[in-house]
């Protein structure tokens, strides 16, 4: 087995980390005019906004990650520049009839649905994944601009995040898939900004289709807020294979 030391500096270079987060990926390397876009920050590293259960949350799997069981996975509004252009050129050759009506100009302002948000009032979360168990647990603390009924999370927005989740999960076992149904019992209101933990579970790969579960609970485990299944759909390369899983395994920055 690697030594902590051995751990943290290969997980630094596949882009999984067991220890402090890095001051660059923290947004502490140089100051920033207000209109610049950071790509290369890496959103599931702790920041100033979030809460102590987050924070407790994340130390606690950070540590899990320590005998390599669990990792890390990093989160950019881009998976890198480069790689991205080639992703888009997979999705575009696969479904060409689609993006013919693609608006060019504003596919510049493009960016991934759950980090557009400012800092804290959206969509605050970290994924980990065990390979062994084939789960993904994502700690989420949303914002007060998701909320819908007065007090609560926005279903829409609930739904969201189970579909990163349960769509992460399809992607480190299937690579480039894409939601073909999705499932989601409400049974308990989410109070706005709290922390919850989301527990994924790959159940089955037939062929094309993985069926993924989670449920959404307290961080105390006693109250069950939502369960959901899911399918995903492995597309098949007709031209070019993109490599996703390799991609949100092994991050670059933008
Ligand atoms: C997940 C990728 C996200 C990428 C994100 C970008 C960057 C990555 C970085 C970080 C990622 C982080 C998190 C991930 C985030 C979010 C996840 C978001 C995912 C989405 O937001 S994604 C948008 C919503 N999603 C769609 O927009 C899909 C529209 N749809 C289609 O594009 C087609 O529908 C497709 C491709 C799904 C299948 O089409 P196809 O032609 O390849 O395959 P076909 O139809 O032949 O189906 C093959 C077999 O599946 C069965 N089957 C199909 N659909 C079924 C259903 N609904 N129920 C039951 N069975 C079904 C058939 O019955 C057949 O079964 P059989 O072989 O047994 O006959």
């Amino acid at each position: 087995m690697l030594g902590r030391g051995a751990a943290r500096a290969l997980g630094a270079l596949r882009g999984v980390r067991g220890g402090a987060p890095p001051a660059r990926s923290l947004g502490l390397s140089r100051r920033l005019l207000s209109f610049e876009k950071v790509l290369d920050k890496d959103h599931s590293l702790p920041k100033p906004c979030w809460g102590k259960d987050m924070r407790r949350l994340f130390d606690q799997f950070t540590k899990k990650c320590e005998d390599g069981s669990w990792i890390q996975l990093a989160s950019y509004e881009q998976i890198s520049a480069q790689r991205s252009q080639d992703f888009s050129a997979f999705i575009h050759a696969y479904f060409p009839s689609a993006s013919e009506v693609i608006n060019k100009e504003k596919l510049s302002q493009a960016q991934l649905f759950t980090r557009g948000f400012e800092d804290g009032m959206g969509f605050e979360y970290v994924m980990f994944y065990n390979k062994a168990e084939k789960r993904i647990v994502c700690v989420f603390q949303g914002g007060p601009h998701l909320q819908g009924m007065p007090g609560f999370f926005h279903g829409g927005a609930t739904a969201t995040i189970i579909d990163a989740t349960v769509g992460m999960n399809a992607i480190v076992s299937g690579g480039i898939v894409m939601t073909a149904n999705l499932n989601i019992n409400f049974k308990s209101p989410i109070p706005l900004c709290s922390t919850v933990l989301i527990n994924s579970q790959l159940d089955k790969i037939e062929g094309r289709k993985l069926f993924v579960s989670c449920k959404v609970q307290s961080i105390d485990g006693k109250i069950l807020y939502t369960e959901a299944t899911s399918l995903f759909i492995m597309l098949e390369p007709k031209k070019k294979k993109y490599d996703l899983k390799e991609a949100v395994l092994n991050p670059l920055p933008a």
